[in-house]
């Protein structure tokens, strides 16, 4: 296995601006790598370049020393040993589980007890060796799941890319399937890339969070670096559930800012403007704070959620552990921001 190295990679499908552009990126061998970004910035098109669906209109991408696709050329997807996980599963409806799992393995003429073995061991890592003779029908979506990453599985392959595979799916199994997806990283030790949009499954999954705006990669770092030191306002209100708030704020090098510091920002202090994150787990309800009016609150179980104007109007979220109603006023200490 080696790097996966993408240079300045770009796609333009000719409609008038290139859906990916100018993108580098090292991905660590066996790293999980999650890439992240609003609807439509080309994370998909990312993806497909690498898998081999998509010939890149400039740049390169490598794995170790062997050139996979620029310009000019292009390995096809199955001489990439790369597996691809799509959000509809792609089943075949006709075959049963362990025919859909062994189909990869028929397409490269493996047969016999090699064949037999593979399957069984690929349906044994997502723990469906009960269901090998069902077919796809008779399974719940998060067993197909299971058997779209089995499929994938048996070939072993250097690089697995899943596109949004759990977006079909409900919140609890949700949960239970970045477990599996946990389970199968460290199983077949293979590099992944995940592209979603929601950023708390980045963040439960990935080892490196890549942020993308645009066709433009903005960031890529740990999920607990790109959480404490987002680049820019994208990624800053792209990871968390921060608010973003302008303010006039000297360029000091410190960028983390404590209240003492956060306190004459709020007040109108001179300075260039600028824009702090300021995180919900940061916002500190009562104390000798600044005043703010509460104008939603959202019981969620275990805390209420709620938002809050300052006098200007701008809006922070905290969280209370105490029942808050909305138009109630109080004061409100942020304990810590981050200059963006
Ligand atoms: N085959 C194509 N022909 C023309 N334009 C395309 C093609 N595929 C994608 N695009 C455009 O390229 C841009 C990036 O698309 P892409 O599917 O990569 O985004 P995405 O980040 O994966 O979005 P989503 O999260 O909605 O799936 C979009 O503007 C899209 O309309």
């Amino acid at each position: 296995m080696a790097k996966l190295i993408l240079n300045r990679l770009a796609k333009d499908f000719g409609t008038g601006r290139p859906a990916v552009n100018g993108f580098s990126l090292d991905v660590r061998e066996g790293g999980f790598l999650a890439l992240l970004g609003p609807s439509g910035c080309g994370k998909t098109t990312v993806l497909r370049m690498v898998a081999g669906f998509e010939t890149p209109t400039d740049g390169s991408i490598h794995l170790g020393e062997r050139l996979l696709a620029d310009a000019a050329q292009s390995l096809p997807p199955e001489r990439r040993n790369m597996a691809m996980v799509f959000q509809s599963y792609a089943l075949w409806p006709h075959m049963s589980v362990a025919d859909n799992v062994g189909y990869p393995l028929k397409v490269r003429g493996i047969k016999g007890d090699a064949y037999r073995r593979k399957v069984e061991e690929a349906l044994a890592a997502v723990r469906l060796e009960a269901y090998a003779d069902r077919r796809p029908a008779n399974l719940s979506g998060g067993q197909r799941q299971r058997v779209a990453l089995a499929r994938c599985l048996v070939t072993s392959p250097d690089v697995v890319l899943l596109d949004e595979p759990l977006a079909n799916l409900d919140r609890h199994l949700k949960q239970e399937m970045e477990e599996t997806f946990r389970e199968f990283h460290q199983r077949s030790g293979a590099t992944m890339i995940y592209v979603t949009h929601d950023q708390s499954e980045a963040m439960a999954l990935a080892t490196d969070v890549a942020v993308m705006s645009e066709g433009k990669l903005l960031q890529v770092a740990s999920p607990a670096e790109i959480y404490a030191r987002p680049e820019g306002r994208i990624v800053g209100g792209l990871i968390g559930r921060g608010a973003i708030l302008s303010v006039n704020c000297s360029m000091e090098a410190n960028r983390q800012l404590t209240w003492d510091r956060i306190a004459p920002l709020l007040a109108g202090a001179d300075g260039p403007p600028a824009e702090i994150l300021v995180r919900q787990e940061d916002v500190m309800i009562g104390g000798e704070g600044v005043p703010a009016r509460v104008v939603s609150s959202l019981y969620e179980g275990e805390r209420y959620a709620a938002k809050l104007a300052l006098a200007d109007s701008q809006i922070v979220r905290a969280f209370s552990r105490t029942p808050v109603s909305v138009g109630e006023s109080m004061n409100v200490v942020i304990r810590s921001a981050w200059r963006l």
